[in-house]
């Protein structure tokens, strides 16, 4: 544990807000990437954009209880705060801030609420989850004021209303980095720690027929629907899961309307009782 604690030392560890502040007082350069923690190679690639772009990178591990709207989801969310800060150690990050949820909601925010066009996709069925995550993040730019901020293009909906929110009022410019995927083409995500070996292996099959499904909609897009449900019929018939919604979105308003458009298939879906989502 001793030499743990030496190796650890020579990152910036910093746990408490005020040792934060003045750790970075003068880092004007500075890149933030805020996670949850159960660091894979896609937080990896968020980590080397930001210390290519910027002079110092700074990651935030916060499991943000708000952003939760299952109490389950919260309670089962994979940690490893070990391994995590050997992960971040080998990469060379110079600030790791490990806030408790006091120092995060020290105080009372204004109520952020999203408006009925942004009622759609993970913000319609989890319900105060990005009321969270906006709030969260708010509050993490407020003290920290990075010049740039990382995050994925797997949760695309999420870095939508981020940027938006974030970019009208700081000056920190919020940027997309590439979904990582594994060599199935399965978007790495914490929660797929969660899931047993057949799980897994399902959850390859179904991104390899969602890929397929997107290439058949860019085809034939006035058709997509019936070829939308085509494919959920396939699913339900051969694999165990719930599918909470599997769409097309426009890429520039998240709107239906995609016909000679840029647009994503977007997906959301319960397997062994992990929610996964990605989009394509
Ligand atoms: N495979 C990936 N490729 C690129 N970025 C990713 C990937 N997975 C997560 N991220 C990004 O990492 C940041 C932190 O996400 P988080 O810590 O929740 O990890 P996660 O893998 O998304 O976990 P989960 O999806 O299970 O909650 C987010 O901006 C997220 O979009
Ligand atoms: C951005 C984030 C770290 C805020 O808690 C979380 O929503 C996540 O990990 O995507
Ligand atoms: N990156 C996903 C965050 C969440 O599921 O709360």
């Amino acid at each position: 544990m001793f030499y743990l604690l030496i190796f650890l030392l020579q990152m910036k560890l910093i746990k408490i807000k005020t040792d934060l502040i003045k750790a970075i007082e003068f880092d004007k350069r500075l890149g933030f990437v805020p996670t949850m923690g159960a660091l894979h190679e896609g937080h990896k690639a968020l980590i080397k954009t930001s210390q290519k772009n910027c002079k110092k990178t700074l990651v935030s591990i916060f499991i943000n209880p708000t952003q939760f709207n299952n109490k389950k989801d919260f309670k089962t969310y994979p940690k490893n705060l070990k391994k995590d800060l050997i992960y971040l150690k080998k990469l060379k990050v110079d600030y790791v801030y490990l806030p408790t949820v006091k120092q995060i909601y020290w105080k009372k925010n204004d109520k952020i609420k999203l408006n009925k066009l942004q009622n759609i996709l993970c913000a319609k069925f989890r319900k105060g989850h990005f009321e969270g995550v906006l709030d969260v993040l708010d509050r993490f730019i407020e003290l920290i004021s990075p010049q740039k901020m990382f995050m994925g293009e797997k949760d695309f909906q999420q870095f939508f209303l981020v940027k938006n929110f974030i970019e009208n009022k700081y000056n920190t410019k919020v940027y997309i980095c590439k979904t990582i995927r594994n060599k199935n083409n399965l978007a790495l995500s914490s929660r797929n720690s969660l899931l047993n070996k057949q799980s897994f292996a399902a959850s390859e099959i179904i991104t390899k027929k969602l890929l397929k499904l997107k290439k058949e909609i860019t085809r034939n897009t006035k058709n997509y629907k019936k070829l939308i449900f085509i494919l959920k019929k396939e699913l339900f018939k051969n694999f165990d899961i719930k599918i909470e919604y599997l769409e097309c979105r426009n890429t520039h308003n998240l709107s239906t309307n995609i016909l000679n458009k840029p647009f994503k298939l977007f997906v959301a879906y319960y397997i062994d009782n992990v929610r996964l989502i990605d989009n394509f």
